[in-house]
């Protein structure tokens, strides 16, 4: 990674002779490029002097040669362009003028094919919808430009008669959130982000995480000097830094004023960061190339799975180990020791033959004699399994090719393994299969697992908002996907919706559908994306396995969370309650779930307002999402 970040040197270059000198210096002190104004005072000057147009916009006045600061196109793929910081968009007098100007600054850089312009973020909502308009009406043309959106993490309030100044971690955020979202969500508003002196707590911070983060500006005042006179970063902004370059965003940095520093200093000091992150433990190496990458569910009932994907499931470290632990523990409890009795183990949808390898060792770990069935309706894998019976397994296991949910078992069984969950448990229907395999458990037999649960929690990220709708069709809004989270802000600690126990369908249990509604409170304000979704799981006993983040099993990887997306973002402020209802549906020939969200606020009434009790607040609606893939018209999974 280290070899791959981009830094560019801020320099506040006034003529173009400047900008040629400044462009040799900070090459030569190591840098890619520099963030540069496009124009200079005297375009402001001239500026001044167009008088506001009566109706319609001024003539679009071409740049004279002396107001550029960027006048070589041989220069353009080194500089990102800063657009006029005094062209005020949000004054009555000067939003035209001011327009114009911003305006034929992106013509000029998308002319010479400048790779990016930043534009400043007011820090006053009042101030975002005229930005907004104007970059909606950019963003119309496509162009080779991107647009930076550069928003500080933090602003400073400053209480003039008391004279101190405090941190304001919302203000900015809220801009931005504005911003985007008057700008319909468009992929294309990417944002800049200004680590500041003052940085946000956790939850603010990650808050940021879920942006789309194409680079990060580094203040001027947010450097310190170690004791040989360096410049550095304290420990707090370090590692904020570290996790940011992770999602490797082009850095910006403007020098610090320390006498001695060198502007090499400063970017031999960024790459030294982004050198030095710890290195990726097995399932970060795993993850390469996964993260926030929209995968379909699979539907190993439907389709028969190819050897790929089984071949990518047995890499797992940490779910065959805790199936053999299951297993081992079950066999333990079940047979006294010294017992010749042989115990039989069905391993339902038992695919190229993991757990019936697992459950083998587990018997010769506990010493129990074993009889095992491997039932698979997967033609293909009941080749390997066969082979596997001929080459290692021998006349230990049978292998049987047929639906779980139709075999005629020759006896039943003590222990029935299986492991047909998806990331949200019961999505890949294991309910609807084991409800026809628990026909052939003896009614005291073992289920491992015993029990699955499936979790939701509300989650913020644009990226995997503007992944779905860059598919350009409604539907693909209908439909969860199975992505490893990264550009993701999970809003609060998720939340049970229902779950499975063996046997199904008792009295606790019920029907295999199901119907949650969950609430959750929000501490800081959010654009809501979707929902997130997790499973965990009780194979036997206290062995488990879980993708639950607080309970996740370190080291696995075979399931990614679960994302059911949003048609549209739903604002929820701070302290709003953000319910989220699913339900689990079944007809005769497929399963599919829908989804949707509904935000609300209570305002307590004048006369509950000295009680503790909630007698007389009033709940007001903030927003509601409509019910997602009604009737399972655009995902579901075939029975
Ligand atoms: C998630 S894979 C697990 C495979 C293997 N047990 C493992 O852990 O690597 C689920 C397997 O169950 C099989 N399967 C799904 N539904 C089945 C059914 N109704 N009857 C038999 N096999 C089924 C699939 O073909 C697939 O091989």
């Amino acid at each position: 990674m280290s070899d791959e970040i981009r830094i560019g040197l801020e320099v506040a270059a006034a003529s173009a002779a400047e900008l040629g000198v400044r462009l040799d210096e900070a090459k030569s002190a190591g840098y890619e490029f520099v963030a540069s104004p496009l124009t200079n005072a005297a375009l402001r000057q001239a500026t001044q002097t167009v008088s506001a147009p009566t109706f319609g916009l001024p003539e679009n006045r071409a740049f004279a040669l002396d107001q550029v600061v960027l006048d070589r196109v041989d220069w353009a793929d080194s500089v990102v362009g800063r657009h006029a910081a005094w062209a005020d968009l949000s004054d009555a007098q000067t939003r035209i003028a001011a327009e114009m100007v911003l305006q034929r600054e992106a013509t000029w850089a998308m002319h010479l094919g400048v790779p990016a312009t930043i534009l400043m973020l007011p820090t006053e909502l009042s101030r975002v919808p005229n930005v907004a308009r104007y970059v909606n009406n950019l963003l119309r043309s496509p162009s080779y430009t991107q647009l930076w959106i550069q928003a500080p993490m933090t602003t400073t309030i400053r209480d003039e008669t008391e004279g101190v100044a405090s941190c304001d971690e919302d203000a900015s955020w809220e801009c931005w959130n504005l911003l985007r979202t008057l700008c319909g969500h468009n992929a294309r508003v990417l944002l800049a982000l200004e680590l500041t002196a003052d940085l946000p707590d956790e939850g603010h911070l990650q808050r940021w995480f879920a942006e789309p983060l194409v680079a990060l500006v580094f203040a001027k005042d947010i450097w310190l000097r170690n004791a040989k006179g360096f410049p550095v970063l304290g420990k707090c902004h370090q590692a904020t830094v570290r996790r940011m370059l992770k999602r490797q965003p082009q850095v910006i940095v403007r020098a610090g004023t320390h006498p001695g520093a060198k502007l090499e200093h400063y970017q031999q000091y960024v790459r030294h960061l982004a050198r030095t992150q710890p290195p990726p433990n097995a399932c970060e190496a795993f993850a390469v190339g996964y993260q926030d990458y929209l995968q379909a569910p699979l539907q190993p009932l439907m389709d028969n799975l190819e050897s790929a994907t089984y071949q990518v499931f047995e890499q797992d470290p940490v779910k065959y180990a805790q199936y053999e632990k299951a297993v081992y523990h079950a066999l333990l409890d079940r047979v006294p020791a010294g017992s010749d009795v042989v115990t039989t183990v069905m391993v339902v949808g038992a695919g190229r033959g993991p757990l019936v390898t697992r459950s083998l060792a587990a018997a010769d770990k506990a010493q129990r004699a074993v009889r095992v069935y491997a039932v698979e309706k997967n033609p293909n894998a009941y080749v390997t399994l066969q082979r596997m019976k001929q080459t290692q397994w021998q006349d230990r296991v049978t292998v049987i090719w047929s639906d779980m949910r139709e075999w005629d078992a020759p006896i039943k069984a003590d222990i029935l393994v299986s492991e047909l969950l998806g990331s949200f448990g019961d999505n890949e229907l294991s309910p609807e299969c084991l409800d026809g395999a628990q026909r052939f458990l003896k009614p005291d037999g073992i289920s491992i697992p015993s029990s699955y649960t499936a979790y939701v929690a509300p989650l913020s990220s644009s990226k995997l908002y503007t992944e779905v709708a860059a598919f350009g069709q409604e539907a693909r809004f209908e439909t969860p996907y199975v992505v490893l989270f990264n550009a993701v802000h999970e809003l609060t600690a998720p939340q049970p919706t229902w779950s499975f126990h063996h046997p199904l369908r008792d009295a606790d249990t019920g029907d295999l559908i199901g119907n949650a509604k969950n609430v959750f409170t929000l501490a800081q304000s959010a654009t809501i994306h979707g929902i997130a979704g997790y499973f965990d799981t009780v194979l036997y006993k206290d062995v488990t396995l879980s993708i639950h983040p607080a309970t996740f099993s370190e080291g696995m990887f075979s399931w990614f969370p679960i994302y059911f997306p949003f048609k549209t973002p739903i604002y929820a402020p701070a302290g709003s309650k953000i319910e989220t209802h699913f339900w689990r549906l079944t007809d005769c020939k497929k399963t599919w779930y829908e989804w949707s969200s509904i935000v609300t606020t209570s305002d307590a009434s004048p006369e509950s307002a000295d009680s503790s009790s909630n007698a007389g607040s009033r709940t007001r609606l903030v927003g509601a999402t409509p019910i997602h893939n009604v009737g399972g018209v655009s995902s579901w999974i075939g029975l």
